[in-house]
């Protein structure tokens, strides 16, 4: 077995555990259940913000521990007040360190917050409603195209964006009407392995109207600014940021130097 085949096991036994723990109809009476959610594809096309999204992640499979004491409320808010367009919060506990509690925390900000998670049943769309965010995760490596157009439709209905992720050619039969914003992974979430070519490589076999945004691996101001002219208006950032002992800070540098090298 992979990593992800490990990680979606994993996952198909939370998610029951936690239907029977809290079913639906409780998850639907939450407050945040029918607040109006921020839309992903406004915010990555709104020219005063960067098209970055930052992300909160404390440890993965492949780094182990990234930052085991950075402060979620700091962090995020800094994001969201120095240019981020959007904030990817990790839920998951197991391999990622993450918590719906996490999500909460930043849910008062006034930006889109991805659910980021390993989604492979309806549950987890209402879930990821009730728990205030805006925007989820679909990963095509772990989903049949159908199972990814029945997901990214009833999370339309529940006004939710869709990222969907692709990493190769093979999963571009997921790409669907519902599907208007499509994530390429430059991380293989089977060996780990990142070539942040895959994004260059894919950006010209998806729908020409497709927003596009480059995940994983991203450390230079230069990489942005290639997948710019290449059609990227999102830029999914993690580690840059988190690796960090100040992740603020980290994130505060590198929209300084984004701008400067954007007016010069
Ligand atoms: O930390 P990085 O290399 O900047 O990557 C961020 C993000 O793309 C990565 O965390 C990610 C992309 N797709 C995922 C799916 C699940 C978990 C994590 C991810």
């Amino acid at each position: 077995m992979n990593i992800l085949d490990t990680i979606v096991a994993a996952k198909r036994k939370e998610v029951e555990e936690r239907k029977s723990r809290q079913p639906l109809d409780l998850l639907e009476r939450k407050e945040h259940f029918h607040r109006t959610t921020f839309s992903l594809a406004e915010f990555l096309k709104d020219p005063s913000k960067t098209g970055i999204i930052a992300e909160f992640k404390r440890k993965s499979p492949s780094k182990g521990i990234i930052n085991g004491t950075a402060d979620l409320w700091e962090v995020t808010a800094a994001y969201a007040r120095l240019g981020a367009s959007a904030i990817s919060i990790l839920t998951d506990e197991e391999f990622f360190g993450g918590s719906s509690q996490d999500l909460m925390d930043a849910r008062s900000l006034n930006i889109p917050l991805l659910r980021k998670d390993f989604i492979i049943d309806p549950y987890q769309i209402y879930e990821a409603r009730a728990i205030g965010a805006d925007v989820i995760l679909l990963i095509a490596a772990c989903l049949t195209p159908e199972e990814t157009r029945k997901l990214a439709m009833l999370a339309a209905e529940m006004q939710l964006s869709v990222l969907l992720e692709l990493h190769d050619e093979e999963e571009l039969g997921h790409v669907n009407e519902f599907t208007p914003i499509i994530g390429i992974n430059n991380r293989n979430l089977k060996t780990f392995e990142v070539n942040i070519e895959k994004s260059l490589e894919m950006a010209s076999k998806l729908p020409p109207h497709a927003i596009k945004v480059a995940e994983s691996g991203i450390d230079k101001i230069a990489t942005i600014q290639l997948f710019r002219e290449n059609g990227f208006d999102g830029f999914l950032i993690g580690e840059q940021f988190m690796k960090a002992a100040d992740p603020a800070k980290a994130f505060e540098l590198f929209i300084q130097e984004l701008k400067s090298n954007k007016l010069g």
